[in-house]
């Protein structure tokens, strides 16, 4: 396994420009090229556009946008310097709904905040900063551990389907779904890997076989309405995937499609699991019901990816980002705690008691 891929950051802060430098995940696999955000709405377009992408890295990329939105305030007094980080707290929560982390993370750079009330402004604005690093680094660790708990429920030559991309390009580094795969290549496994192209965006041909073909693992690339022959082929051990957010019941959002692979995978007896840092597990979501799903143009649909429509133009469209996956068809949930197991209700909520 060549690890290069392991190398690239999605997103970091340029201390001596003050800049947020994100990967552009809109122009993969056909270029590399990093894009320096300045301003709180450079952030939220990044998000918004999918530039920036995958629950964590949004949440990484929230954090150090409200850092940036306050780094050069001239607040001279508590009151004002923590109403104004309100404004850019809100503005930055409002550019996609479905990913708790981005809330998690902002609710993190709130307290930080909070806990530093009784220091001048210019310190208040260095532990911010360093709480965006900390959130950024403990989430490298985060998905590792993920990746470890993964790795003991799979085996050496086993074929694993993936959806979406939960990869290192999503997070800090490792991924969450993708993370066992590359610490198993580090130990000699061969999994043979079939990634859903994953449509409208395409993440999991432009991203998940990108990456998981840079790193020199077996790497099948196919469209989402072939997951059924590929799983009663035998081709499928486990389904491995990502998640936006995990509610107190088990129900999951991931991307659009997750809840078929799942369902499919239940009629053939293949296990699914879902990677889910705590950071993504929201136990004030009781049920899957209660998920706001992203609703996105549905242009995405018909148009981004070619040259002329391909549908006739103004088409009504329904174009939802995430679907849930019931807790019923979730084999385990796997967390940098530990692996949890039905009934979620119960096994979820320890997770945090660790
Ligand atoms: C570890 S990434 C989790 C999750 O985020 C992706 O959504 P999007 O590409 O819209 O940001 C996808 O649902 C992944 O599974």
């Amino acid at each position: 396994m060549s690890n290069n891929v392991l190398n690239f950051q999605s997103v970091r802060l340029d201390e001596d420009k003050n800049v947020l430098v994100i990967l552009d995940q809109t122009v993969l696999p056909n270029s590399t090229s990093y894009l320096e955000l300045e301003t709180v709405e450079d952030v939220w377009d990044a998000i918004y556009k999918l530039q920036v992408r995958g629950a964590p890295a949004i949440g990484i990329a929230g954090a150090y946008g409200a850092y940036l939105g306050i780094s050069k305030s001239t607040c001279e007094n508590y009151e004002d310097f923590y109403a104004e980080f309100m404004k850019v707290k809100e503005r930055i929560a409002s550019s996609r709904p479905t990913a708790v982390n981005l809330f998690w993370a902002l609710d993190r750079m709130e307290a930080c905040l909070k806990q530093n009330k009784d220091k001048a402004v210019p310190e208040i604005i260095k532990a911010l900063k360093a709480e965006a690093h900390f959130i950024r680094d403990e989430d490298e660790k985060v998905c590792k551990a993920i990746g470890e708990y993964s790795l003991s429920l799979l085996k050496p030559e086993m074929g694993i389907l993936t959806h979406c991309n939960a990869g290192t390009i999503a997070t800090a580094k490792y991924g969450t779904a993708l993370a066992p795969l590359y610490l198993g290549a580090e130990k000699g496994y061969n999994f043979k890997v079939f990634a859903d192209e994953t449509r409208p965006l395409l993440q999991g041909a432009r991203l998940t076989a990108w990456e998981l073909n840079e790193a020199g693992i077996d790497v099948t690339l196919i469209c989402d309405n072939m997951a059924s022959i590929v799983m009663k082929n035998g081709w499928i051990d486990a389904v491995v995937v990502g998640c936006d957010r995990v509610a107190y019941n088990g129900d999951t959002a991931n991307k659009i499609g997750t809840s078929g692979v799942a369902i499919l995978a239940k009629e053939y007896g293949i296990p699914v699991y879902v990677h889910a840092p705590l950071s993504t597990i929201d136990l004030n979501t009781k049920t899957g019901k209660d998920i706001h799903i992203e609703l996105r143009p549905g242009e995405e649909i018909y148009k981004t990816w070619y040259e002329k429509p391909m549908a006739p133009e103004g088409i009504k469209t329904y174009n939802p980002a995430f679907d849930v996956t019931d807790a019923k068809y979730i084999t385990a949930i796997i967390t940098e705690k530990g692996i949890a197991y039905p009934p979620y209700e119960e096994s979820l909520p320890k997770l945090f008691e660790k």
